[in-house]
């Protein structure tokens, strides 16, 4: 068969051990050739590809980034987009399938061309980890070990100054990052977007740890609204595809736990960096067994479905599984965190 492939979305720590895994096992197994679409699906809207051989692919278990590029670019909004196109770019190509790496956003494009009768399948990919349908995404652990890896370096000066440190994580929508981090350090408070928690109990948290001698740490994501404001704080206007740039939240609580508090307290946001350099040996472990079994489902012909893993099985769901809403941390799994802040 001749397949296609594309990142799209955020990019990723786990997206070149996908790519690596579709086109060895494709090749090896299936006789498979390949061509990869540049910059998501703006490649596809204009007929943008390179091929993709197995000496291509040579090495890229452990590599960051996307040698492809991504983009947030829409397939079916804008006068060059729509279905149609995306038809035609396959049949030019004389391509049997598309193997689409994504997130939410990119897998909803998916599922809408796959609903219309094309030949995709899908990869779940983001580091915020807010997709169903899987236990995790790849990306994910990568994100957590480097912002576990910041905040214990925070948590060394924190301690020499005795101050009170704030870092502020990706998690959009969601606070897997920040709660998994938050956990691993032993932060004395994991704020997050599924908790409303007012001010004066984060430094109720922040006073307690600080009386008892230690340096407290704060662990944010950015899409976390304190429940004495109405929105999530995005001041920083709005990015290519329209949507609002998040951060600045982490500024906010380190403000206000100084004014309230009077404990010196400073603020470091983890940023990109957390979505940059090599996978975990778990991401590239993970995104390789997905690449692999994305090309199975394409010669399966499993169209409107994306690859996943429950426990330790590499597993498929349909993209309305996935897609049904955004997996959120669970009530007792933020009680369970809860249970050692403060006091
Ligand atoms: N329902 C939809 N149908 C078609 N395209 C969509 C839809 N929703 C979003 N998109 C497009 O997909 C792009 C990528 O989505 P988004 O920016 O959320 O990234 P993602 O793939 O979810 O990855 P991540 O959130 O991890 O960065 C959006 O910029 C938008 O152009
Ligand atoms: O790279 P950009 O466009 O600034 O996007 C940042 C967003 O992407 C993510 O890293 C992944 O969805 C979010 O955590 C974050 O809000
Ligand atoms: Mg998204």
């Amino acid at each position: 068969m001749k397949i296609g492939i594309l990142t799209s979305g955020g990019d990723c720590p786990g997206l070149n051990a996908v790519i690596r895994g579709a086109v060895l096992h494709g090749v090896k197994t299936h006789h498979d050739t390949f061509v990869g679409f540049r910059h998501g699906w703006k490649g596809v809207l204009t007929n943008d590809a390179i091929a993709l051989d197995r000496t291509d692919v040579r090495g890229l278990a452990g590599e960051g980034g996307t040698i492809l590029g991504s983009s947030r670019t829409n397939p079916l909004d804008g006068p060059d987009a729509g279905v149609a196109t995306v038809a035609t770019t396959l049949q030019r190509r004389e391509l049997d399938a598309l193997v689409v790496i994504g997130g939410e956003g990119s897998l909803a494009g998916a599922k809408r061309l796959a609903d219309e009768g094309l030949p995709i399948v899908g990869v779940p990919k983001t580091i915020d980890n807010d997709l169903r349908g899987t236990d995790y995404t790849f990306g994910f652990d990568t994100a957590v070990s480097i912002a576990t890896d910041a905040m214990d370096r925070l948590r060394t000066t924190g301690e020499s100054h005795h101050r009170c440190m704030v870092a502020e994580v990706m998690g959009r929508h969601v606070g897997w990052i920040a709660l998994h981090s938050g956990v691993a350090v032993g932060a004395h408070a994991v704020l997050i977007p599924e908790q409303r928690v007012g001010m004066p109990e984060v430094c109720a948290w922040v006073q307690d740890v600080h009386e008892r001698g230690r340096s407290p740490l704060v662990v944010v994501a950015e899409g976390f609204i304190p429940a004495e404001r109405e929105d999530v704080l995005a001041e920083n206007g709005t990015d290519a595809a329209g949507r609002p740039r998040l951060g600045g939240v982490g500024a906010l609580v380190t403000a206000e736990i100084e004014q309230r508090t009077g404990i010196e307290t400073r603020n470091t946001i983890l940023g990109h960096v957390q979505r940059g350099g090599n996978p975990t040996g778990f991401d590239r472990v993970l995104a390789t067994r997905f690449g692999m079994a994305a090309v199975d489902l394409v010669h399966e012909s499993r169209w409107g479905q994306m690859v996943s893993i429950r426990g330790t099985e590499i597993e498929r769901v349909d993209l309305s599984e996935a897609l049904a809403g955004l997996k959120t941390v669970p009530q007792h799994r933020w009680d369970e965190a809860r249970a050692l802040f403060g006091r």
